[in-house]
């Protein structure tokens, strides 16, 4: 296990008679950028949603540092604000300005001071380049827009690993770019990312490792330059031959 900060151990899942996960088995390490790959239905999303304890596991073990993160809320809760996440559908509050969306979490969950939790809005709203629009509600912005003031409100915790669902797929294609840069930049941070993405260029420049997936199972885990130039299963060939066609 090492210095992992998240070690994922045999995990699976099923949904009724449907196996979804199948004994997946890897370990995060401070400071790595994961990107999880695959056709769609393989499983990406439930083991991102299973890491952050949004579904409960059939079997196996999600650990936090080594140690288990069980069925307690309050355990839950805590390792939820270290291990953040951000979600396809950005999950914004509409009734709520932009910096009150940012300030929310820190006042309640860190219990910061007003003026801590908003210096803290502002510098991750700068960050994203969102500072501008600060007082607009959530329904005034675009989807790359709200895209970035969800990650702004995700940094605001101070996470040690950000967990990103599909963050690009709800988009329209001329905002899909905006985000990923934001994302590009994050990765220079030594923040720790584990990314379920289509965006397979974005992979293969940004991540320090690649996971592909298939049938619920983890079929290769590699840096991208060698699962890219080189993958070792037919799976993950055919995969990337009908990605680069199409
Ligand atoms: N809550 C649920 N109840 C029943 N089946 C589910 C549920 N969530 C996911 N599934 C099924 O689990 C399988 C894996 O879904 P998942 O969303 O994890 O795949 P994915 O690889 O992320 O796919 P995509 O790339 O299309 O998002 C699919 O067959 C899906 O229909």
């Amino acid at each position: 296990m090492g210095d992992a900060i998240i070690s994922v151990e045999e995990l699976s899942k099923a949904f009724g008679n449907h196996e979804v996960l199948r004994k997946i088995d890897f370990n995060v390490g401070p400071g790595e950028i994961i990107c999880i790959v695959g056709s769609s239905g393989s499983g990406k999303s439930t083991l991102l949603r299973c890491i952050n304890k949004l579904e409960t596991q059939t079997s196996g073990k999600i650990r936090y540092h080594g140690k288990e993160i069980g069925a307690v809320q309050k355990e839950i809760n805590d390792y939820r604000s270290k291990v953040g996440m951000v979600f396809q559908s950005f999950n914004l509050f509409n009734n709520m300005t932009v910096l009150q969306n940012c300030m929310l979490c820190t006042r309640k969950v860190l219990h910061l001071s007003k003026e801590e939790a908003f210096d803290r809005a502002i510098t991750h709203l700068k960050q994203v380049g969102m500072a501008p629009f600060i007082n607009a509600n959530p329904t005034q912005l675009s989807g790359g827009q709200k895209q970035r003031v969800a990650i702004a409100r995700s940094l605001c915790m101070n996470p040690e690993v950000l967990l990103f669902d599909e963050p690009t797929s709800a988009l329209d294609p001329e905002m899909v770019g905006e985000v990923l840069n934001v994302m590009k930049e994050l990765a220079t941070t030594g923040l720790t990312m584990i990314i379920v993405t289509h965006e397979m260029a974005f992979a293969r420049d940004v991540s320090t490792r690649t996971i592909f997936m298939d049938q619920g199972y983890i079929v290769e885990d590699a840096p991208p330059a060698e699962l890219f130039k080189n993958p070792k299963n037919a799976r993950t060939r055919e995969f990337l031959r009908r990605y680069l066609a199409g």
